[in-house]
């Protein structure tokens, strides 16, 4: 160690740079940015390290060893340890001193956290994830935990109304999108009963989520873990909680007949993904397989449903659904729609700005009609349902999937697969919308002639098409992966009202990993 480590400030914060002359743990040359030191501690060197090379001269040696993120290749995160060796036990302890100070002016930091695993999530491996990835690392990191396996649905949920949330600078769940879905309803419904906001009222404007949620993977899907880090990873969501990552995020309120019924953050699907939900909730015991059963199921029974769909498009963001460009770190598109919103809180605070923008009407029938708010990538679809989404803008894609042959049906869940562009069907239409409602065929009719007796049997059969796929039941919604049985709904989309441990999925990581694994120089 000696002379051979020194930090510096760069542009991109303070540096640890180690250019020890002999090769050091990993590397020749290594530079870390305090932002992504995981923890400083000293070193207490066995009889064996201290009997091996040049160490052997001296008297002796003092060690602390520096625990970093190292990236690899597809988003992934590591810790990693490098160990500095001194024979000077002041200059040691004045680099612990210096390094631990660092990390104090790291107060996005996390100290306290608030954790609950899902212990039924996936393929039930939860809480062995949670104790074996993820706690080491917290440990390591000192931060505090107090942690609740929960015992039943909306356990999470509830307790959330419950615990001094003020005590916590985070809470942490350990589950699929269901178990995140829980824990956000339970901190955004808290949020608006502590500011005595009805959260029936679909126009309130809803009070802003401070207290950041950290998603540990450990379910089926995992889709908004996997939209917002890249890789649905349990030890590199853990780091990125470590070190105070913040994204934040877009969520939709869904009401019917001005009651509140849900939020959602990724996917909220009527047809085609509602009906593979409904019929994979009762396959749960095949674990995440039952929604590939459930998916094959549903294509092949080819329902389609007619219904009115309005919405009023976001002509606010600066993007567009067909863009070439994805959502990524730092991305411009959503710190635009940051600051238009902070500009209008200024000009009228939490006060809700009457909306007069034209709403536009699609009558139809769809196959799908999928309402996402980011672009719901996950380990089945790399680029997700709608790939130019963004997690922060303000402004959800709506995705309509017309009634078509199953053959171009197929074409288009495969485009879910790969490169190619799922908009380039005559069959499907795609718009950024900001609010957005639905009333199924059956329910129009229903309202608009509940006297007329013979429609009280309508539900049972299609006259008009006995042999046709169409259903004449309604679907169900799939939202965030929880089903809703609701056939007419009103969705709005409330931009950035909460926030993840999470920095959205880097650009050019590939690059990055060649770079990383150059063997004149690390950036770590
Ligand atoms: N102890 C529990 N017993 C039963 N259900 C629970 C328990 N804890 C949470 N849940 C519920 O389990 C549901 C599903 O959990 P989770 O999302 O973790 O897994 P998954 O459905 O397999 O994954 P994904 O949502 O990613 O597809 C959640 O809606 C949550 O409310
Ligand atoms: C024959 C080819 C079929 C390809 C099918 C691709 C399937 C891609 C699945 C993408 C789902 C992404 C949306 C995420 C939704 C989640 O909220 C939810 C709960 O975890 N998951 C599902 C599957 O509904
Ligand atoms: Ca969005």
């Amino acid at each position: 160690m000696y002379d051979r480590i020194m930090y510096r400030n760069n542009h991109s914060g303070a540096v640890l740079r180690c250019t020890c002359v002999k090769p050091c743990v990993h590397t020749d040359n290594c530079f870390v940015p305090t932002s992504e030191i995981i923890a400083v501690e000293e070193t207490e060197l066995n009889k064996k390290q201290r009997s091996i090379g040049k160490w052997q001269k001296m008297a002796k040696p003092h060690a602390f060893t520096v625990y970093y993120v190292k990236k690899a290749r597809n988003h992934r995160w590591r810790c990693r340890d490098v160990t500095f060796w001194c024979a000077d036990e002041i200059l040691c302890n004045q680099w612990i001193q210096a390094l631990k100070e660092l990390l104090e002016m790291q107060t996005c930091r996390p100290k306290q956290l608030l954790v609950y695993i899902n212990p039924y999530g996936g393929k039930r491996q939860g809480k062995r994830i949670y104790e074996q990835k993820v706690a080491p690392l917290f440990s390591l990191a000192s931060i505090s935990t107090d942690v609740v396996v929960t015992e039943h649905a909306n356990h999470a949920k509830d307790n959330l109304f419950e615990v001094n949330i003020n005590k916590y600078d985070g809470v942490v769940c350990v589950g699929g999108d269901g178990m995140f879905s829980e824990v956000m309803h339970g901190l955004i419904g808290r949020m608006q009963k502590d500011s005595g906001i009805d959260q029936n009222n679909p126009k309130a404007p809803l009070v802003q989520c401070n207290i950041r949620i950290g998603i540990i993977p450990a379910g089926s899907t995992d889709c908004v873990c996997y939209s917002t880090v890249g890789i649905s990873d349990p030890v590199t969501s853990a780091l990125h909680i470590i070190i105070g990552d913040c994204q934040p995020l877009d969520v939709s309120s869904v009401h019917q007949n001005n009651t509140f019924l849900k939020y959602a953050v990724s996917l909220l699907g009527y047809g085609f993904y509602g009906d593979v939900l409904k019929d994979s909730e009762k396959k749960r015991w095949m674990g995440p397989m039952r929604y590939d059963y459930s998916g094959f199921k549903t294509f092949l029974s080819h329902h389609y449903y007619e219904g009115t769909i309005s919405f009023q498009p976001a002509k606010h963001t600066l993007g567009s659904p067909r863009d070439k460009d994805s959502c990524r770190t730092g991305c411009y598109i959503c710190k635009e729609s940051e600051r238009q919103l902070a500009e209008q809180r200024k000009k009228c605070g939490f006060k809700h700005e009457e909306d007069e923008e034209e709403w536009k009407v699609i009558k139809g029938k769809f196959l799908a009609i999928n309402v996402v708010n980011m672009c719901c990538a996950c380990p089945r679809s790399p680029k997700g349902l709608s790939p130019a989404a963004h997690l922060a803008d303000g402004s959800a894609d709506l995705i309509l999937v017309r009634k078509c042959s199953r053959f171009d049906f197929l074409r288009y869940l495969v485009r879910h697969t790969n490169k190619d562009d799922q908009f380039d069907f005559s069959f499907v239409d795609v718009y950024r919308v900001k609010s957005f409602q639905f009333t199924s065929k059956l329910s129009e009719d229903n309202e608009s002639s509940v006297t007329d007796i013979g429609k009280k049997h309508f539900g049972q059969f299609c006259r008009d098409h006995p042999a046709c796929c169409c259903n004449i039941a309604n679907s169900t919604w799939n939202c965030d992966g929880e089903t809703l049985d609701s056939s007419a709904i009103e969705v709005r989309v409330h931009c950035q009202l909460m926030k993840l441990f999470a920095r959205g999925i880097e650009e050019n990581c590939k690059d990055e990993a060649a770079y990383s694994h150059s063997s004149v120089e690390q950036l770590l």
